[in-house]
């Protein structure tokens, strides 16, 4: 059906996936499901999943004989342009793929990094993807040349801007230099941004969550913030902050930014770094969950993953549970993780109240525990405290006066003070 209609736009690159199911991994089949999205996002047509049971990835190969054969036949069937394998393969298994079925192959961090160098709109954002295909590139050059000279056009060869891709191993080093100073230089003003933040005392809240939970449209429902909000995967990548006001006069900046995914390219994850790690500079986490979306546990276990990862530490977090007017099931929605968690509609304005009123109640109670916090000189006795931050969590458990405390850079904090202490904790 298509096709009339894209008479004129590019041609739709016809891709086949291919994904391996091992013992630690079994959920392959959304993974797959997940690369069509991304294929989607990326302007490719899905003809055919192939999935492979095997004890692990073929290390020369990533699939086993087999099912080559298999592919193979269906590149030929369906006259494919492309397979796109679910994991980031090696040199050796691009090569040899790419030997054996004849047709470009790629690799799910291929199709991320093309689906951002197309997203990309900010100076910074651009910068990012640039150093994160360009460190891709430079780990899986082969023979010192880029395997792009081979892969034609269409999805891998796309870069942020027109820039020319296909380089040689010094043109990218020195291109990597070039861009982490630029980088570097475009940082720096995020910086200032942020110290100003620290000096005015409006709360910072971050919302998180997996690609496509709803995000801008929470923020965009909140505070018109006419960030794009799309039924395609990644289509945030830099991160806006807007102010709101609450009815009582109180006031928070939100911050929406690029979303989560299972396989977050180890690449990506380094250069954006400065954009992921946001939410290390928040007062309270907002984590948006999809709770129409069969793969929700999944999505949220990678959230808290990727939070993790990050080390964003321990925030007070709130858990809204969106798309609940698509929500049929009756059982209740839980997240352990999470301080307090809702229910909303960010696209129908459902149980937004209630939520800004919980967000509320955790910046405070933040506030109560800052106002108690026992605070150190840097280097002064960061790992005792440290340990301590572990050793407390528990004692408190078992006197039943449940306190959380946790350290966050050279900081102990203690959600309430204990009862009839006369000496600090490490002092006993
Ligand atoms: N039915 C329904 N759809 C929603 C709701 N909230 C968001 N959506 C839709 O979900 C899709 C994704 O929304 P976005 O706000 O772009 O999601 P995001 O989390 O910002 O996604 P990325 O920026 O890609 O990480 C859009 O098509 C929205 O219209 C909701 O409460 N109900
Ligand atoms: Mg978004």
């Amino acid at each position: 059906m298509g096709d009339m209609m894209h008479d004129t736009a590019e041609q739709e690159e016809k891709i086949i996936l291919v994904g391996v199911a091992t013992a630690e991994n079994d959920d392959t089949e959304q993974s797959l499901d997940e690369l069509e999205e991304l294929g989607q996002t990326a302007g490719a047509v899905t003809l055919a999943k192939v999935i492979q049971n095997r004890e692990k990835v073929h290390s020369a190969t990533y699939i086993g004989k087999g099912k080559i054969q298999e592919v193979k036949e269906l590149v030929e069937k369906y006259d494919a342009d492309c397979v796109v394998c679910d994991d980031e393969l090696t040199p050796a298994q691009y090569n040899n793929l790419q030997e054996e079925i004849g047709v470009k192959v790629i690799d799910r961090t291929v199709m991320i990094l093309d689906i951002f160098a197309k997203r990309a709109s900010t100076s910074e954002g651009k910068l990012q993807v640039e150093l994160a295909q360009l460190r891709y590139r430079a780990s899986h050059l082969v023979g010192g040349r880029s395997e792009l000279s081979r892969l034609g056009g269409g999805i891998g060869t796309r870069g942020p801007g027109e820039q020319k891709l296909e380089m040689d191993r010094r043109l990218i080093r020195e291109r990597i230099t070039f861009v982490r100073k630029e980088l570097a230089q475009v940082q720096k003003n995020r910086e200032v941004t942020r110290k100003k933040r620290q000096e005015n005392p409006i709360p910072v809240v971050a919302i998180v969550g997996y690609t496509n939970a709803g995000k801008s449209t929470l923020l965009n429902h909140l505070t018109g913030a006419g960030v794009l909000s799309e039924d395609k995967l990644f289509a945030t990548l830099d991160p806006t902050t807007r102010k709101f006001s609450l009815e009582n006069g109180e006031e928070m900046l939100f911050t929406d930014t690029v979303g989560f995914i299972r396989k977050l390219p180890h690449h990506l994850i380094q250069a954006f770094r400065s954009t992921l790690e946001e939410a290390k500079y928040a007062d309270a986490i907002l984590h948006v969950v999809d709770c129409s979306n069969p793969d929700m546990d999944a999505q949220m276990h990678t959230v808290y993953d990727t939070l993790n990862r990050l080390e964003v530490g321990d925030k007070p977090i709130v858990t809204a549970f969106n798309k609940i007017d698509r929500y049929e099931a009756s059982e209740s929605l839980k997240d352990l993780h999470a301080d307090k968690t809702v229910r909303i509609s960010a696209k129908y304005g459902q149980g937004i109240e209630e939520m800004l009123e919980s967000i509320s109640n955790v910046l405070k109670a933040n506030k109560v525990l800052l106002e108690k916090v026992f605070s150190y000189e840097e280097g002064e006795k960061p790992n005792l405290l440290r340990k301590y931050g572990q050793v407390l969590e528990e004692e408190y458990q078992n006197e039943g006066v449940y306190m959380k405390a946790y350290i966050d850079r050279e900081y102990l904090y203690l959600f309430e003070e204990p009862k009839e202490r006369t000496k600090e904790p490490w002092e006993e």
